[in-house]
């Protein structure tokens, strides 16, 4: 069979960066930290770059075979996928002496509603990505968590009105029925307005540190969602809706909030050895988005 790979020679030379396949669909089993190992649906990407000027090519099948291999009678870890990309080098022995690889996938957790005891699946897009380069692994874990933000400004305003339709009820006098009072913020009237609030997306990468050797996709998602507090939920009887409602009245957010909440909650983690952070206000106020954007401010590490 001819093989061009391996005996024709580039028509025109010169090193690549990187060469492989993109958007690869496969099971994979996740062995994320302190979790049972669980079979995702994942999207790979795989890469060496091209040292060698003259070759044709790289091997494409070669790193199809060894994901293969890894989907089959492997986890994803990280001494797999420490070993995966160290196999994509060996694999191109004279050709190559870099690597990546990136899976990208949705991981399903049992979330608890804030006070029935219900649960509910909340499907959280992660995506683990790993580069070898002459010995150094760089390992990255992304998620993406989906939350609710509620606007300060229009929460202020909405309160002036509120403020305003008591004093046109009431009047000004020093006493006030309290029984009328209450029966009356029971009313639409009472509550005259609502501020603004919607579903947001805080986008968060970490770099992990040389010391983490599980991928603590739990942990980040948790971190998150605990610092945020509004964490958008699955299953949801009245008083789960009542206590998302107090949560959302008492962590007002503009996106600069969500995203200092963010940088404050894993500067704590000495595990993320960097930081990248994007948050979402998908507004309703408008209809363009609020966004704001920070990272741990390394020296060399991951820009804005
Ligand atoms: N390098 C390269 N291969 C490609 C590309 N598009 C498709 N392929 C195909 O990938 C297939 C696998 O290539 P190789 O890994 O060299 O296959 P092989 O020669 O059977 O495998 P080895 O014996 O291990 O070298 C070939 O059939 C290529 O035609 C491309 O853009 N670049």
């Amino acid at each position: 069979m001819p093989d061009i790979a391996n005996q024709t020679k580039a028509q025109t030379e010169g090193t690549l960066d990187w060469v492989g396949m993109s958007n690869i669909e496969m099971p994979v089993v996740v062995g994320a930290a302190n979790e049972p190992e669980r079979p995702v649906s994942a999207r790979v990407e795989a890469f060496v770059n091209l040292t060698d000027p003259k070759a044709k090519g790289i091997h494409m099948s070669r790193l199809y075979l060894l994901l293969e291999d890894l989907s089959n009678n492997n986890a994803l870890n990280y001494s797999t996928l420490k070993t995966l990309l160290n196999d994509f080098i060996s694999s191109h022995d004279g050709l190559a002496n870099q690597a990546f690889v990136q899976f990208a996938f949705d991981y399903h957790l049992r979330r608890k509603s804030l006070i029935s005891k219900k649960q509910g699946w909340k499907a959280y897009p992660v995506v683990i990505t790993g580069r070898y380069n002459q010995g150094n692994l760089d390992l990255q874990l992304a998620v993406e968590v989906p939350y609710s933000s509620t606007c300060p400004c229009s929460a202020a305003l909405a309160r002036q009105l509120i403020q305003d339709a008591f004093a046109e009820q009431f009047g000004t006098d020093e006493e006030v029925d309290a029984e009328l009072v209450h029966r009356w913020l029971g009313t639409t009237q009472g509550i005259v307005a609502t501020p603004h609030s919607q579903r947001s997306i805080a986008e968060v990468k970490v770099k992990l540190s040389e010391q983490t050797t599980e991928f603590p996709v739990v942990e980040l998602i948790d971190a998150i969602e605990d610092a945020l507090q509004t964490p958008v939920q699955a299953a949801v009887k009245r008083e789960d809706e009542q206590e998302f409602a107090r949560l959302n009245g008492q962590n007002l957010m503009f996106c600069e909030d969500a995203a200092r909440k963010l940088q404050h909650a894993l500067n704590q983690e000495s595990q993320y050895a960097d930081f990248w952070i994007r948050v979402n206000h998908y507004e309703s106020l408008h209809a363009h988005d609020a966004v704001s954007i920070t990272t741990k401010g390394i020296t060399g590490g991951f820009s804005a």
